[in-house]
């Protein structure tokens, strides 16, 4: 294992800590396997059979009609072979001539060459069937995931286990994609097996339970290995999750300038390879669990199968069977056999893909459950009134609530500003203004509706918001600017926001304009400065007009007339609406027309700037702070 540069650099250092271990536990933690024995594999089959179909039916009714179709006549000719098989041979190995014999045995011949030849076609236009189904049944699946997580309520992602379960919900949808085939194959498998095993039983009734017994170990071997294998992958959950996201924040260009001047790279490699190892130590130890499990039910297999020829062999010498029929069950046998074995692999590998499949339905359930349930209640065009009542919020595994008990009333046409220092609050009070947080005691009204029993989509629609961390999307510079609100038919109000913000000389001289693509790392386009993203996102904010416009640190990374303008605009569209804005640069505080200044997740002091700078509290130990550099 490499150690980071920046340790060797000194002998006596110690050694980096290794990455903390984390299991895909928390309350939701609870391994699948403990209920998935070999006949709950059995109970399992056809809901996930049902459930597939269903879904399968939903995307594409023509491909699973033309899958089953298939499949029956796949069966059918599979019958249809082995029945002229045993006429033919019946003909070829009987009395005559070997010419006369041979006439007598071609009409059947002929059906067997065609029947199998049907078979084929079938099987061919089955293949392709489930590449129309798949990649359809694939993006039901990972857009339900997208469009689930995308609705939760925003608590649900500090939930314990939430990101975990999310990993394996993504896992299910790539899983997805074996699923109709699985089906598939299990199905064909299945039919031919009835139709074989229909032909073996009439030859002689002990040959069946005989091919059973050959195969059986086979699948009892391949539900074995899946549940090891799953049993791998669930304890690697939790490692493959935050190893995927130290990758995407390492090799993320956006960070790359820190990770390089801060000599990061040492040691986010020796990160990435600690998990990987951890990750690989546990598959490795599946492997001869895994081999064990495969020599045993072989031997097993092979040992069954050698009692079958030799009972088949027994009787053919004993007299029990004429010879032509002792032939055709060869056939029937190997036909049998293949399509048994089939069905034994392909239902464990269905069981195995159900593994996964059931956390993705488990974790889309869960979702469901934390999608918001506020009530129906509407929020008015214009907002005159937001009131805060003694509204407490605390995160979860958090001792300290993070809003403690704020009592406020915000009214149309007024500007607050709210400081403080950091973690006072304040990012978590605007959250709870917006509703994206609902109070754990308190209310917050707007206009007398309460944010608890308000429909958030309607909340939202009359939300602006310009958030401490927020998006470079990379889209379009035009798109950048009305995500959320596309709205123009011409780009007169997108260029309006581009001038409040400053940026008409920086957007005008972007290779296209409006249409240039702000996502040089991906596909090309162009790149902003942070500030200038800043701007961006201030116009984004700006462009949607609502009665609500709230600004967390809108300007840190803005220059002074960049900043200057902001703080023109808002000021001058502030009649309109009511507008909060969060800053630690005291000095912008001039324009609110009252100050709020938050320690410890409560309000302690309030009033104008001119106030509070006098008032010889927190806020002007702040303002002093700032001067005396
Ligand atoms: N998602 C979260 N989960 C748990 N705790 C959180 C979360 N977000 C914030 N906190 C905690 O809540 C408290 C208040 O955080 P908040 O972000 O509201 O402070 P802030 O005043 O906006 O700080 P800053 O000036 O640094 O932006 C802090 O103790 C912080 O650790």
């Amino acid at each position: 294992m490499t150690v980071p540069d920046a340790s060797t650099a000194d002998e006596k250092m110690p050694p980096p800590p290794p990455p903390a271990s984390l299991t895909f536990e928390g309350k939701h933690g609870r391994n699948p396997l403990t209920d998935a024995g070999f006949t709950a594999m059995c109970r399992r089959l056809p809901s996930v059979l049902g459930h597939t179909a269903r879904m399968a039916w939903a995307v594409d009714r023509p491909g699973v009609v033309l899958l089953l179709a298939c499949q029956l006549v796949t069966g059918v000719a599979a019958a249809v072979v082995l029945t002229f098989t045993a006429e033919a041979m019946a003909h070829v190995l009987g009395s005559g001539s070997v010419s006369e014999r041979l006439h007598g045995a071609l009409p059947a011949l002929v059906v067997v060459t065609t029947a199998a030849a049907v078979g084929r076609i079938s099987g061919a236009l089955s293949s392709y069937a489930d590449g129309r189904i798949t990649p359809l049944l694939t993006t039901e699946a990972d857009i339900a995931l997208v469009a689930a997580v995308c609705r939760v309520e925003s608590s649900a992602y500090g939930e314990d286990g939430f990101a975990d379960r999310q990993e394996a919900a993504e896992v299910g949808v790539t899983r997805t994609r074996l699923m109709v085939q699985d089906a598939q194959r299990f199905m064909s498998a299945l039919i031919r097996m009835t139709a074989a095993s229909g032909v073996v039983t009439a030859l002689h009734p002990l040959m069946l339970p005989l091919l059973l017994l050959a195969v059986l170990p086979a699948g009892a071997g391949a539900v074995l290995s899946a549940r090891v294998d799953y049993e791998t992958h669930y304890l690697n959950v939790g490692d493959r999750n935050v190893r995927s996201m130290m990758r995407w924040w390492a090799t993320y260009s956006r960070y790359g300038d820190e990770v390089r001047a801060n000599g990061m790279t040492g040691y986010l490699l020796y990160w990435y390879r600690a998990l990987s190892d951890r990750i690989d130590r546990r598959s490795l130890t599946a492997a001869p669990r895994m081999l064990r499990i495969v020599l045993t039910t072989s031997a097993l297999g092979g040992a069954f199968l050698l009692c079958t020829w030799s009972a088949l062999a027994w009787l053919a010498a004993t007299g029990r069977v004429a010879l032509p029929v002792a032939a055709t069950a060869v056939v029937a046998v190997q036909t049998a056999l293949a399509a048994l074995g089939h069905v034994v692999i392909h239902g464990a590998a269905m069981f195995h893909t159900s593994l996964y499949l059931a956390d993705m339905r488990a974790f889309l359930d869960l979702a469901a459950e934390r999608a918001p349930r506020r009530g129906e209640l509407t929020i008015p065009e214009r907002v005159d009134e937001i009131r805060l009542d003694e509204v407490v919020h605390r995160y979860p595994g958090k001792d300290e609530p993070a809003v403690a008990g704020v009592s406020l009333t915000l009214r149309r046409g007024e500007i607050l500003a709210v400081v403080g220092e950091n973690g006072s609050g304040k990012s978590t009070l605007v959250k709870l203004i917006t509703g994206i947080l609902l109070a754990d005691k308190g209310r917050v009204l707007w206009d007398g509706v309460d944010l608890a029993q308000a429909d958030p989509d309607a909340v939202w629609k009359r939300t602006a918001l310009v958030p401490q961390g927020f998006a470079c999307w990379p889209l379009r510079a035009r798109e950048n600017i009305t995500l959320g609100q596309p709205k123009t038919f011409d780009d007169g109000p997108v260029w309006e926001v581009v001038d409040a913000v400053g940026m008409r000389e920086a957007i005008e001289k972007l290779p296209r304009q409006l249409d240039t693509l702000l996502a040089k790392e991906l596909w090309g386009g162009a790149e902003l400065s942070g500030g200038q993203w800043q701007r961006l996102v201030c116009g984004r904010a700006l462009y949607r007009r609502t009665p609500l416009l709230i600004l967390d640190e809108p300007t840190s990374q803005m220059d002074a007339r960049g900043e200057h303008a902001v703080f023109l605009e808002i000021r001058r569209i502030a009649a309109e609406r009511i507008t909060v804005v969060v800053t630690h640069q005291l000095e912008n505080t001039r324009l609110a027309d009252r100050v709020l200044v938050m320690d410890r997740g409560r309000v302690v002091e309030h009033g104008t700037y001119e106030d509070l700078v006098h008032a010889g509290g927190l806020f002007a130990e702040l303002v002093a702070l700032t001067k005396d550099r």
